[in-house]
């Protein structure tokens, strides 16, 4: 019996993937959990739903997202995908399924999904939970990419359930939540692998046909549609890769159960902000080679476009996939000068820019200059005296301390010298606004883990969340 007064229960759900038929999923139920205790809600997510944050209720998100009242069927999605380089047919839906689809007020369909809310036919021999320290962390990733510009999916609550779990990366027992994840799809690429290896071009084909139509509504209905989908996804990721590179931020477990075919950045497990920039630096403690390493990151998008190939083969001319990645690179290597540009305060185009972006990498590189902290100083240092005097730029940096040597002097007088013949190129008006874009594109406070720790200690010692909910507010305001 739904409760007509809960809004989440009454939303209009469009069911976009439970109309495709279930070859592409199983209806399961969620888990009954000894406690429902709400720890996160994302209001600011409420009214692209079309809901308006004060008519909803702590309780109305325990119910739908925490009981799981109310809203049917709970769809486990079926997906294979390539982890660490090697084919894993044994994936899907393990701890989560799609609690539904709604239509936002932008006219865009959304999915609701969860994580740790119980076991499905793809548990395998595990729990079928999310640890509640996860699913902080999660919601923290969310927020802070969303805020850097990143394209990524964001929780909409985390709710803790009551429940001892026992994980070799937490002390245990660790303490237990269910969330529910806002994306645009949970269509993954291992959802297309998994056809390629059932041989069932027939299901490629009808999944390819509603995607589109929903995710990509610009490509006509016309015969190379699929290619079509493909050109415009290499793009999209491409621009992803270059949002986390310039974000600093490094994902960890780039599978391609992890790729989305609407390329959204999510399911944010072991990824970490880089202290400072180094290409090698790894998030995942089980990441040995470091294959997906902070360097690696646009390599392995490209590698994981390049297995969706397999699939994609079955409903159009190889050849011509083969063609269209190979504008991966170079797709890439625009957005990311833009983003580093725009980082550094130039909006538009001029040559010098070019050497500005070496120049910056290789200062980032060569000294051990914090990635965030260089920004962030540059927000905030920034003012007109730059211009008449390249001296004065950076000159009380808190990083100075920490270039000790004479070639890091020597890296940071050139990138000075530079900078203030950039800013030279710039008219007063533009000069005017490059503040503003400095502070809008590097915000101060960074997720670095050291400040993941400081806020989960005091959850973990006393259930105290309020250093949480000061950092998100921080993340959310940019401030
Ligand atoms: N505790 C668990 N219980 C059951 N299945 C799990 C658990 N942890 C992971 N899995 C499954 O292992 C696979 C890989 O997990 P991964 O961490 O990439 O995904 P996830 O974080 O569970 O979900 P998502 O990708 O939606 O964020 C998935 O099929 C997932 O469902
Ligand atoms: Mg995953």
């Amino acid at each position: 019996m739904i409760n007509k007064s809960n809004p989440f229960l009454n939303l209009k759900y469009e069911p976009m993937m439970e109309e495709l038929g279930d070859d592409y999923y199983d209806v399961v139920a969620a888990a009954e959990f000894p406690a429902h205790w709400l720890r996160f809600r994302n209001d600011a997510l409420l009214p692209l739903m079309g809901l308006d944050p004060a008519t909803v209720g702590d309780g109305d998100f325990l119910e739908a997202f925490g009981a799981f009242e109310g809203v049917r069927p709970f769809l486990a999605l079926r997906y294979h995908g390539y982890q660490f380089g090697a084919y894993n047919p044994f994936l899907g839906d393990g701890r989560g399924f799609l609690y539904g689809q709604i239509r936002g007020i932008d006219g865009n369909l959304y999915d609701l999904g969860t994580k740790g809310s119980g076991r499905t036919p793809y548990s395998r021999s595990a729990d079928g939970r999310l640890t509640l320290k996860g699913g902080v962390r999660e919601v923290l990733a969310a927020e802070a990419l969303h805020q850097l510009g990143v394209k990524t999916s964001r929780c909409l609550s985390l709710i803790e359930t009551g429940e001892s779990l026992w994980r070799g990366d937490e002390p245990s027992p660790t303490r237990s939540s269910a969330m529910v994840r806002f994306n645009r799809s949970h269509i993954r690429f291992g959802t297309l692998e998994r056809l390629h290896y059932l041989k069932r071009p027939d299901l490629i084909g009808k999944l390819l046909d509603r995607a589109i139509a929903v995710y990509y509504p610009d490509i006509p209905d016309t015969e190379d549609k699929y290619l079509q989908f493909y050109a415009e996804l290499i793009e999209r990721v491409a621009q992803l890769s270059a949002q986390w590179m310039a974000a600093g931020f490094c994902h960890g477990v780039l599978n391609t159960d992890n790729m989305s075919i609407t390329g959204e950045s999510f399911d944010y497990g072991p990824y970490a902000f880089i202290p400072t920039y180094d290409a090698r630096f790894t998030a995942a403690s089980f990441d040995y080679g470091g294959r997906y390493s902070y360097g690696n990151q646009p390599y392995i998008c490209k590698f994981n476009l390049e297995m969706l190939q397999l699939p994609l083969a079955m409903v159009t001319e190889k050849s011509c996939l083969e063609v269209e990645l190979t504008k991966f690179d170079d797709c890439y290597q625009q957005h990311y000068q833009k983003l580093i540009w725009q980082k550094l305060g130039f909006k538009e185009y001029f040559p010098l820019l070019e050497d500005l972006l070496a120049a910056t990498i290789e200062l980032l590189k060569d000294t051990d200059i914090s990635y965030h902290g260089f920004f962030a100083e540059l927000a905030q240092g920034f003012n007109f005296g730059w211009r008449e005097d390249s001296g004065l730029i950076l000159e009380n940096a808190v990083f100075n301390r920490k270039i000790s040597n004479s070639s890091g002097d020597k890296l940071k007088d050139n990138w000075c010298n530079l900078y203030h013949q950039c800013l030279n190129q710039l008219s007063i008006a533009k000069m005017e606004k490059t503040g503003d874009m400095l502070k809008f594109h590097n915000p101060p406070t960074v997720l670095l883990r050291p400040i993941i720790e400081s806020i989960w200690q005091p959850i973990a010692e006393e259930n105290d969340w309020q250093l949480f909910y000061d950092l998100i507010n921080k993340i959310q305001t940019k401030s």
